[in-house]
């Protein structure tokens, strides 16, 4: 395991899959180590998604995000089913602000359905694209998750049982996210890319471009409802072909407290920085509607996948509707400037 050290001190370690079948438990001391001890580890060398499927699922999200916002409002986010796509509309309750983005989110149990945008007249093959992807990254999460399963003493198999994504209970969702440039419009005063969160889901793997840093981690969370944050913020590098993976709220709580589920957020460019567009994608591990989420020493009562996103939701809006609409007219932002109504609460992150 190598680790790049961060300006900080604090490190996010590096992670190789490299020769999966005969370092298996090594690599599953490292994941276990690093979930536990950090919150977010990177992997690399893993056979699928390669290094070209990545770039691929750029090549698609990118041109996806250059249709018109007619045509994509076509898929207009959806709140129950958690799907669709919003622009600057996702508000953070650590900002009360409107993400400086714009975002799809997709499920593969409906991809067949009107929750996807049917463009491959436009973008030749984006269907295959972006579902084989989904495909790769499940596969390579699973295997990830089998190494936590076995760190917390469960079945190996345990969050697979959990995670089925063509089952019609499913809640595992892929989002394609843009963060605009800011040469031609510039991010509004006190408004980033994204606000600090957690994420609600049990393992997030997160797929950047290198050269187009900004994602931070901040450590400092005891329990899975809290909302410490420390003051110190640690860069994330940003290189493709690499898999940022963090830990979610789900699984700081099915691990009793035990592997850390941090805040994170994307920063805006600094001055020196060039003020290109960024593109990530993140692939949300979250398990069936009704998967019962209870860590082994049960310091939590039992609670189905869909309500324990409920009750994230509302703890992290407790403020509610009230205050996040004074502190939006007070900050002056052309809002929804997107012609949707009202904010999107996402139900992942
Ligand atoms: O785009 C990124 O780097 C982070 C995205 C993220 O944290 C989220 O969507 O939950
Ligand atoms: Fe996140």
């Amino acid at each position: 395991m190598t680790a790049t050290s961060a300006p900080t001190g604090r490190s996010i370690p590096r992670i190789s899959l490299r020769d999966w079948d005969t370092r298996k438990n090594e690599i599953q001391r490292q994941i276990m180590e690093a979930a536990e001890n950090v919150g977010f580890f990177i992997i690399k060398d893993q056979e699928t998604p390669s290094v070209a499927d990545i770039e691929e699922a750029f090549k698609a999200s990118e041109a996806f995000f250059q249709l018109s916002d007619d045509v994509k409002k076509e898929t207009p986010f959806i709140r129950e089913q958690n799907t669709g796509w919003e622009k600057r509309a996702q508000i953070r309750p650590s900002t009360n602000l409107p993400d400086q983005k714009e975002s799809i989110q997709l499920q593969y149990h409906r991809r067949h359905d009107q929750t996807w945008p049917h463009v491959d007249d436009q973008i030749p093959n984006f269907h295959n694209v972006v579902s084989g992807f989904m495909e790769k990254t499940q596969a390579v999460s699973l295997k990830i998750l089998s190494c936590l399963a076995v760190g917390l003493g469960l079945e190996e198999d345990y969050f697979a049982k959990i995670h089925d994504v063509n089952s019609d209970e499913a809640m595992t969702t892929l989002r394609l996210l843009h963060y605009h440039e800011s040469e031609t419009r510039e991010i509004p005063k006190g408004h980033i890319r994204a606000g600090a969160h957690t994420d609600y889901d049990v393992l997030t793997l997160l797929f950047q471009r290198t050269g187009e840093e900004g994602l931070e981690v901040c450590p400092g969370r005891e329990c899975y409802t809290s909302f410490g944050m420390g003051d110190t913020w640690t860069p994330v590098e940003a290189k493709t072909g690499e898999i940022v993976c963090n830990i979610g709220d789900m699984l700081m709580s099915l691990s009793d407290d035990r592997l850390k589920s941090l805040f994170h957020r994307v920063r805006n460019p600094c001055a020196d920085e060039s003020r290109k567009a960024r593109h990530s994608i993140a692939y949300f591990n979250q398990p069936m509607r009704s998967a019962v989420i209870q860590g082994p020493l049960k310091k939590y009562p039992p609670v189905a996948a869909k309500d324990f996103i409920l009750d994230a939701a509302k703890r992290n809006y407790a403020q509610g509707e009230k205050e996040r609409q004074e502190a939006i007219k007070n900050s002056k932002f052309q809002y929804p400037d997107n012609g949707q109504p009202g904010v999107i609460l996402s139900a992942n992150a």
